[in-house]
């Protein structure tokens, strides 16, 4: 069995790609990254090292390497027999892959040989995404054709994988936890150990992304602004904590509200979050985790559409509006969205660069309540 992955960083390798080779898939690992293919060319294994008191370490053998720019003819020839294709990317970059998928999906035509295409990025819907973004390269014709034998679930991802630091450059370190959730609606999904799949993935979605995702964002804007360097740290600080605390308290009053979530295992997915951001055998930069502040302001994302719910059920998300407030004062130089963002509030001042990036009027209560004149 074959499986194309896009994107051999941390999470392409420390987790879909080790979860696919585990379940047998030879993986092909896709990748802009010259010097990072030519190492997993060079390279018969990598290791997964779990950041945990016992050590763990597992090896990846059953793997290849192409560049997707420079080996194009080789990655259509791949992706036009493997059972699997799989992304992990950043949900930015979808709109890159798409025309080589696109590509190959036509090859396909012929022969209708099934193929199961699933996005693993942090997004609501990422396979959409792709979907969307596949469907500018293709036909209507061809696309009603190929979406009778390949089919494009949604999935959400979780594990905490930091910017690595270790002596073999294609090892990976990674927290313990993972969940692959993949949405239940695949034909002919072929199997991949570790993974589940199920009906109602938008609330597993909104689960992660509201609670894992906007936690960790509160930790990394908040710590960012107290001057700590990685979330471990910040989280020893007891104001960051309480702001994390209350901030995952108010998505936790959407998420039961919305999706029935039980009060108490709620509390204890919430507890368990909060001690995988803390695990102290990781250090995870708050740089990554606040990475990209005008896609997290994004009005789909983990910030800005847990408040505009809590919103529209009549409370004030005060907590989550204090995040949104910090983020808008991140302001990392090496973060290109930083200092794009910085610029703009210093071009036409916060609201209108709030109102920018979330796309919501300047007179929104969001808005005006997070950064405007009453804020
Ligand atoms: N790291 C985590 O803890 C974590 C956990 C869950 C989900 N995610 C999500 O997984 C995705 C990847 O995150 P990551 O932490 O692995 O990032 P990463 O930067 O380590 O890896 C991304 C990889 O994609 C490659 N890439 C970029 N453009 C490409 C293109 N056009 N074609 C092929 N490859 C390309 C990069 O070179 C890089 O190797 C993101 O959507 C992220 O939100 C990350
Ligand atoms: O990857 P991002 O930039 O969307 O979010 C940063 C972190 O919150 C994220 O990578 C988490 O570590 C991950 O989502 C845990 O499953």
């Amino acid at each position: 069995m074959l499986a194309v992955h896009f994107g051999a960083g941390n999470i392409g390798r420390g987790f879909i790609g080790h979860l696919l080779a585990d379940s047998g898939y030879e993986v092909v690992f896709a990748d802009i990254n010259d010097d990072l293919i030519s190492q997993l060319q060079q390279a018969d294994s990598y290791r997964v090292h779990y950041a945990e008191a016992e050590g763990r370490s597992y090896e990846v053998t059953r793997f290849k390497a192409v560049h997707s720019a420079a080996e194009k003819k080789a990655l259509v020839n791949y992706l036009e027999t493997a059972e699997i294709v799989t992304t992990a990317v950043g949900a930015h970059v979808l709109p890159h892959v798409a025309p080589v998928i696109a590509e190959s999906l036509k090859k396909r035509l012929g022969s209708s040989r099934p193929v199961t295409v699933i996005a693993c990025e942090n997004a609501v819907n990422g396979t959409d995404m792709l979907t969307d973004a596949l469907q500018k390269h293709l036909t209507g014709a061809e696309w009603e054709k190929i979406q009778t034998f390949a089919s494009f679930p949604n999935a959400a991802v979780d594990r905490i994988v930091p910017v690595q630091n270790m002596d073999n450059p294609l090892d990976v370190l990674v927290e313990p936890f993972f969940e692959w959730t993949i949405e239940n609606t695949a034909g002919s999904l072929p199997p991949i150990e570790g993974a589940h799949y199920v009906d109602n993935l938008g609330a597993y979605i909104e689960r992660k992304l509201f609670t894992v995702n906007t936690g960790h964002a509160a930790a990394a804007y908040h710590g960012y602004q107290k001057g700590y360097t990685t979330v471990q740290e910040a989280l020893k600080d007891t104001q960051i904590l309480k702001e994390l605390q209350e901030t995952l308290s108010e998505t936790g009053a959407l998420l039961k509200k919305k999706y029935g979530f039980d009060e108490k295992e709620h509390a204890e997915y919430i507890v368990t979050i909060i001690s995988r951001f803390a695990n102290e055998y990781l250090t995870d930069q708050i740089t990554r985790v606040a990475r990209q502040p005008m896609k997290k302001l994004g009005p789909a994302e983990r910030l800005v559409s847990p408040a505009l719910q809590l919103i529209d059920y009549g409370t004030t998300p005060e907590a989550l509006l204090r995040v949104i407030r910090a983020a808008m004062l991140y302001d990392f130089a090496e973060d290109e969205e930083a200092v794009s963002l910085q610029e703009s509030i210093r071009k036409d001042g916060p609201v209108k660069a709030l109102a920018s990036v979330t796309g919501l009027p300047e007179d929104h209560q969001l808005i005006q309540k997070a950064v405007g004149t009453s804020a």
